[in-house]
């Protein structure tokens, strides 16, 4: 009899808890084709882009593919590196950090949109035997469009299995202490080496107002976080600024604006600006190109002298140590 579930093979004895993280995903190459093709599993996924299929598909098929593919390509061979795109090897040194302190877990770094895809990661669990999965989205602060899409690519493939295994989902940890020690360090290191900027911009991915206004708790998990570091780096309200960059078609975003923030700050006089991207847990195209690179030229075009990237905390120990220890509250209660 044939089965419509996939039955897995007999179990090993490696460790049957696995702590699956997943990140957005990234083209393969810096090329038009290889960047069409994961936008276009990105631009199809409804929690990203809710409009109707015959509204949306041409829009997306006959315009946006074709012209923006070219454009984001070039923007990613600026920042692609010998090993690939940004995205994917931080995330890999972050899952080999976390593997190193996490031994009880048999832990896997999976992308939700191209390689290596979350039903193959999850695959190859299944075919070790796996009995319980802590899925960690890399993403601090939960949207819809990220942390709900991360989870509904789990629940996809585990669908088609005939065993399960326990699962628990991490939402956030907009506000996890050991996460806001991480970055508070990160900052006041990048101070004790560079001097501080006049101003500190606390820069998230944006989301449209629709979607905060269906319900999504992104813009106030960014809110407090922004508000937490800030108080612990002992800013004034007049020497840090919240902001929302990499704004994506034409209806109204988050605001305000990251780089109009940064043009206007310049034209008020402002010669240096630090900026930090909390909403990224390792650096990627929105951060090394857009805030490092582009951001930086419209900062200086405006007036200003200098942006300085602050990194992400990509496999920084504190980082590390931070999301270990999430893990482990996380998998309480669960055979070692
Ligand atoms: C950190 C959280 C993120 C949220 C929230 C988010 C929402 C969101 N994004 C788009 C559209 C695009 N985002 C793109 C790149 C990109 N986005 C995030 C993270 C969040 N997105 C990351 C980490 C990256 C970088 C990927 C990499 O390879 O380095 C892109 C692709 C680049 C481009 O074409 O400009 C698009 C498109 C929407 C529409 C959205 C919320 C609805
Ligand atoms: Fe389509
Ligand atoms: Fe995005």
């Amino acid at each position: 009899m044939t089965s419509r579930f996939r039955d897995g093979t007999p179990p090993t004895p490696a460790s049957r808890t696995a702590l699956l993280l997943v990140n957005l995903g990234t083209p393969d190459a810096a090329t038009p084709r290889a960047v069409r093709r994961y936008l276009g599993q990105f631009l199809h996924d409804y929690r990203v882009v809710d409009l109707t299929r015959w509204l949306w598909c041409p829009i997306l098929h006959g315009v946006i593919l074709p012209l923006r593919a070219r454009k984001v390509a070039r923007n990613y061979a600026r920042v692609w590196t010998a090993q690939g795109s940004p995205l994917l090897v931080l995330s890999q040194e972050l899952a080999q950090a976390l593997q190193a302190q996490l031994p009880e877990f048999d832990v896997r770094l999976a992308m939700r949109y191209g390689k290596p895809a979350v039903s193959e990661t999850l695959q190859a669990l299944q075919a070790r035997g796996v009995e319980r999965v802590l899925v960690l989205p890399l993403y601090p602060q939960y949207s819809a469009s990220t942390v709900a899409s991360a989870h509904d690519a789990v629940m996809a493939e585990l669908a088609q299995w005939r065993r399960l295994p326990e699962l628990r989902l991490i939402n956030d940890y907009h506000r996890d202490e050991g996460w806001l020690d991480a970055l508070e360090a990160s900052v006041e290191n990048f101070w004790d080496l560079h001097g501080r900027g006049e101003k500190l911009l606390i820069s998230f991915h944006g989301l449209p107002e629709r979607f905060v206004r269906a319900g999504d708790p992104y813009q106030q998990q960014c809110e407090t976080g922004a508000r937490l570091l800030a108080q612990r780096l002992g800013l004034g309200e007049d020497q840090w600024q919240l902001t929302y960059q990499s704004r994506f078609g034409r209806e109204p975003w988050l605001g305000p604006a990251t780089d109009h923030t940064l043009a206007a700050l310049a034209k008020a006089g402002v010669k240096t600006v630090d900026v930090v991207c909390p909403g990224f847990a390792v650096d990627c195209l929105e951060t090394l190109e857009e805030i490092a690179i582009a951001n930086a030229d419209g900062f200086r075009q405006a007036g200003g002298e200098t942006l300085r990237y602050i990194p992400a905390l990509n496999a920084q120990p504190a980082h590390v140590a931070a999301l270990a220890h999430l893990a482990r509250r996380h998998a309480s209660g669960w055979p070692q």
